[in-house]
């Protein structure tokens, strides 16, 4: 490892609580040993983040040489003039993928901005499966390397997936089969770069959330990761650690297995100590199902044992899914420009005006019956969504 990255972990504070995930070896569970897939399942159903060590391991080793190739190439990237960047802004397209400018999202409810840039690149793009989004020259440039990387997480969360499916009495190709590579998904590389923030503003980068997902493979040098503690309000710094991926489980898994795994709540501050003056870097895959997968419980094995409760639908696609969930988070930070903009005396009485004119124009009945199906609607989704997850999501 080159001394100046050492550096960069080592420059981790020793005075602010951290988070207590264990490490699991990727050659043990490569190497098939039966406690250390267990140590897995423990880590995935008590707080759904671990440490992934890397080293003495093939597919690590691979991993972790492409994670560094990454680095560099998010570096590049971001050192593009904005105005370069935001050609690549597909939002207003309602893509997904693409570049996410500083502040483009909310990170609370009082309508804080988000104080990182993010680029996600589709899975579906770089293997030639779907039409390629234009991208700037460092990226076309590179679409080989970028590829590599797909698949060197490909083979590592092979490796998870098995063990998981296997703790949990279920076929080893369970979740392999939900999640291959050549199928259309919305699995992506995400490059992230938060700025050092003035001292007084340095708080939220990136809001609490879950991730939708099933797996992902976290590349973090310095601090600024914090996750919630179950049962708990603390949040507490995950630190990085040399060689090692940070991985967690998302949503998808939660749903998949009747919530006997777990997907944890975390969020994104400023790096603690003298971290907070350096830029922070973050690299992220995200593995999800694919898309014409049901989000619903798997049948047999361990999950077969979870009683099944009324609210639980039939499952719609992971598709529908995550258009709900990214609509979800597009419609509240829609929400919050339009109400941080105006005044709340403003919105309410501009609200109750909207309201005034319907019902003069005879809409009495008509408002009353989009009132109460709409409050029902989402206290149905409250009640079965809250079983699962928590709010928003990424
Ligand atoms: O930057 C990080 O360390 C975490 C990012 C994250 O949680 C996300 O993008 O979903
Ligand atoms: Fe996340």
């Amino acid at each position: 490892m080159a001394s100046n990255m050492e550096e960069l972990y080592s420059s981790f504070p020793d005075d602010v609580p951290t988070a207590p995930l264990v490490t699991i070896s990727l050659q043990k569970l490569v190497a098939e040993d039966g406690k250390e897939k267990e140590r897995l399942f423990e880590a995935s159903k008590s707080l759904g983040f671990f440490y992934l060590d890397m080293q003495e391991c093939d597919h690590g080793k691979t991993l972790l040489s492409g994670s560094e190739e990454m680095f560099d190439l998010m570096e590049r990237f971001y050192e593009l003039p904005v105005e370069e960047k935001l050609k690549y802004d597909f939002a207003a397209e309602g893509k997904y993928f693409g570049y996410i400018g500083l502040g483009a999202e909310v990170v609370d409810g009082k309508g804080t901005r988000e104080k990182n840039e993010k680029y996600n690149i589709s899975k579906d793009d770089i293997l030639s499966q779907s039409d390629p989004l234009p991208a700037p020259s460092i990226i076309t440039n590179n679409r080989p390397a970028l590829s590599n990387y797909i698949h060197a997480n490909n083979r590592v969360l092979t490796t998870l997936f098995s063990s998981l499916a296997e703790s949990l009495n279920l076929p080893a190709s369970t979740f392999t089969s939900l999640h291959r590579l050549s199928s259309p998904s919305g699995c992506h590389i995400r490059f992230i770069r938060a700025p050092p923030q003035p001292i007084d503003q340095r708080t939220l980068t990136l809001g609490e959330h879950t991730d939708f997902g099933s797996l992902t493979i976290l590349f973090n040098r310095i601090g600024g990761l914090q996750v919630k503690l179950p049962n708990t309000t603390d949040w507490v710094y995950v630190r990085p650690m040399p060689g090692c991926a940070i991985v967690n489980l998302g949503d998808a898994m939660v749903k998949f297995t009747a919530g006997i795994l777990r997907s944890n709540l975390h969020r994104v501050v400023s790096p603690p100590g003298s971290q907070a003056d350096m830029v922070r870097y973050s690299l992220v895959f995200f593995q999800r199902p694919e898309y014409d997968v049901k989000m619903r419980r798997l049948e047999g094995g361990l999950v077969d044992g979870v009683p099944k409760d009324d609210g639980e639908v039939d499952g719609e696609s992971t598709r529908e899914w995550l258009k709900r969930r990214h609509q979800g988070r597009k419609g509240f930070t829609m929400l919050m420009n339009l109400i941080s903009r105006v005044s709340p005396r403003t919105f309410a009485s501009t609200f109750l005006a909207v309201i005034e004119s319907l019902y003069q124009e005879n809409k009495k009945q008509w408002i009353t019956s989009v009132i109460v199906k709409n409050l029902i609607k989402l206290f149905l989704r409250y009640l079965h969504l809250s079983r699962y997850c928590s709010w928003p999501h990424h």
